[in-house]
């Protein structure tokens, strides 16, 4: 494996020349037992492929990029291609003999990743007995890791775990077993479960460009920035409260600078680096935080957006994501509240998200990394008969102009998108459960990290020290 630029990986051959026939068997032997030690590297995949995502190019980027690989690297793959919605899901639910597999990888977008998702955390919870349906159920981890080969309209979760929208780049990822841990946020309304997120949940803004965005899927991946142009425009803002249990203070706060997010040694992601460093967060953030156990705060307001980034959500939309320093596997998911303001300083806001600038230095930009969280839209009739009475008060005198305050004010709720589907319910409670799936990556690497040799990061067993001479063509 090399790497190349933009966090792509690369397939290399190194050919060895030997002297003799003896010595090149006894090479072949030693390689073999080395690479055979090597247990983290998946011998057998189950892999599903959604032959309508993105582009609809999933067949075509399995089978000619991503097959031949896994043929080269000895791994056998059981390949179901999706008939319908939900296939994946319902397949992994009751009928895969999971037993069988070192990991599951789909072929498609964010959504069909959300199908892997949500059929192998139920699966895994119904053969432990765990009920989902308990908000506060301690959910067992999955035993199978997950592969995600990119082939959506936005493929945000393979982005923010790679730093690339690359097949190979994400089959090697496979091959090599590498092993990111992720957590999962579950979503319930009234103590019945709804769905499982792993990157966004957006209330406002974003729920209404997907809702919009879903009557238009005809159009292909353009449909999100007709509608992202649409919502923008009629620039609805909705009126709720929100209360949530922050994280504890060594988790690090959603605006440091300290860039570990996701990289292989996070130390906030890490369970020892959460003991050993609290201080130095402290420190850093030279502020004592609310450290009581399940203290809620609760703010009211007039949002334009509510968004749970439980990871960055960079994608090449947003190189940085919604909410740049989230980690991947603390247990927490950043809260970002943007309240009610002008049309151009909503645009503002949202042009950071494109650039280097911070998206969260606004006065009507707060952002709380938070373990738990609950959001109560405002009842809709005494919304809109208050804001009938606030709309008399303000400007009052003419019956057209208290009609269209009506109107203005008669959208009083948003819906959710959850990590791209949209949820039936504006009441919700979110929980985050940590590290709760594995992926086959590494998060995105540093600029020093990328200078060593894929193999170094993969422990003694690959370190061989050949005596021979040999070339690399
Ligand atoms: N055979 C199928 N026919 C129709 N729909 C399918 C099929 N297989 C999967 N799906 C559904 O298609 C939806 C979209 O798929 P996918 O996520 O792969 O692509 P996308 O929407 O283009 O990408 P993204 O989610 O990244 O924006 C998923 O929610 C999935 O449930
Ligand atoms: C003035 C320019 C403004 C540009 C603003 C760009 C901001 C982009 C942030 C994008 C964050 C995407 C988070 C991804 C979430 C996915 O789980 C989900 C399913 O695929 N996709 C969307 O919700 C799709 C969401 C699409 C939103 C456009
Ligand atoms: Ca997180």
């Amino acid at each position: 494996v090399r790497r190349t630029s933009g966090h792509q990986w690369t397939c290399s051959d190194v050919t060895f020349h030997c002297t003799s026939q003896r010595l090149c068997e006894q090479w072949i032997h030693v390689i073999n037992e080395q690479l055979s030690f090597h247990t983290n590297r998946p011998r057998s995949l189950l892999v599903y492929i959604n032959p309508y995502g993105g582009k609809r190019q999933g067949r075509r980027v399995y089978e000619q990029k991503v097959a031949p690989l896994f043929h080269r690297a000895h791994i056998s793959a059981d390949v179901i291609v999706t008939e319908r919605a939900n296939h994946a899901r319902d397949h992994l639910k009751t009928e895969a003999e999971l037993d069988k597999y070192d990991g599951v990888v789909c072929v498609g977008g964010d959504g069909m990743f959300s199908e892997i998702l949500h059929g192998l955390v139920t699966r895994t919870q119904a053969d432990s007995g765990v009920d989902q349906d308990q908000p506060d159920a301690e959910l067992v981890p999955c035993s199978l890791h997950i592969g995600i080969i990119p082939a959506g309209s936005t493929d945000c979760i393979c982005f923010a775990t790679v730093g690339t929208n690359d097949p190979v780049t994400s089959a090697l990822h496979i091959i090599v077993g590498d092993s990111q841990p992720m957590d999962v946020c579950s979503v319930h309304h009234n103590n019945s479960f709804l769905r499982y997120s792993v990157s966004l949940l957006g209330y406002g803004f974003y729920g209404d460009v997907l809702s919009d965005s879903e009557r238009n899927r005809w159009q292909g991946p353009a449909r999100y920035d007709l509608s992202g142009v649409k919502t923008f425009l009629s620039h609805n803002y909705y009126e709720g409260t929100v209360s949530f249990l922050p994280a504890e203070s060594n988790k690090g706060d959603p605006r440091d600078e300290l860039k570990l997010n996701g990289k292989p040694v996070c130390l906030v992601c890490s369970q020892q680096g959460s003991t050993l460093h609290a201080q130095k967060y402290k420190n850093l953030q030279g502020q004592e935080r609310r450290e009581k156990a399940n203290e809620l705060l609760v703010i009211h307001g007039k949002f334009l957006a509510i968004n749970a980034a439980n990871m960055s959500c960079a994608c090449p939309r947003s190189p940085k994501g919604l909410s740049p320093s989230a980690h991947l596997a603390d247990g927490n998911t950043d809260l970002i509240l943007v309240r009610k303001c002008s049309r151009l300083d909503f645009f503002r806001h949202l042009l950071r998200h494109t650039n280097k600038d911070d998206q969260f230095d606004h006065s009507f930009v707060e952002v709380h990394r938070v373990r738990r969280f609950r959001f109560q839209p405002r009842h809709h009739e005494l919304a809109s008969l208050e804001d009938l009475s606030e709309g008399l008060k303000k400007s009052g005198f003419s019956p057209i102009c208290v009609t269209q305050t009506t109107c203005n004010y008669s959208t009083t709720h948003s819906s959710w998108t959850c990590d791209g589907e949209i949820l039936p319910h504006a009441d919700i409670q979110v929980s985050v459960h940590r590290q709760l799936i594995r992926l086959f990556a590494r998060g995105i690497e540093e600029e020093q990290q990328q200078q060593r040799s894929v193999f170094e990061d993969l422990g003694p067993h690959l370190a061989l020290e050949p005596s021979l001479h040999w070339t690399v063509d």
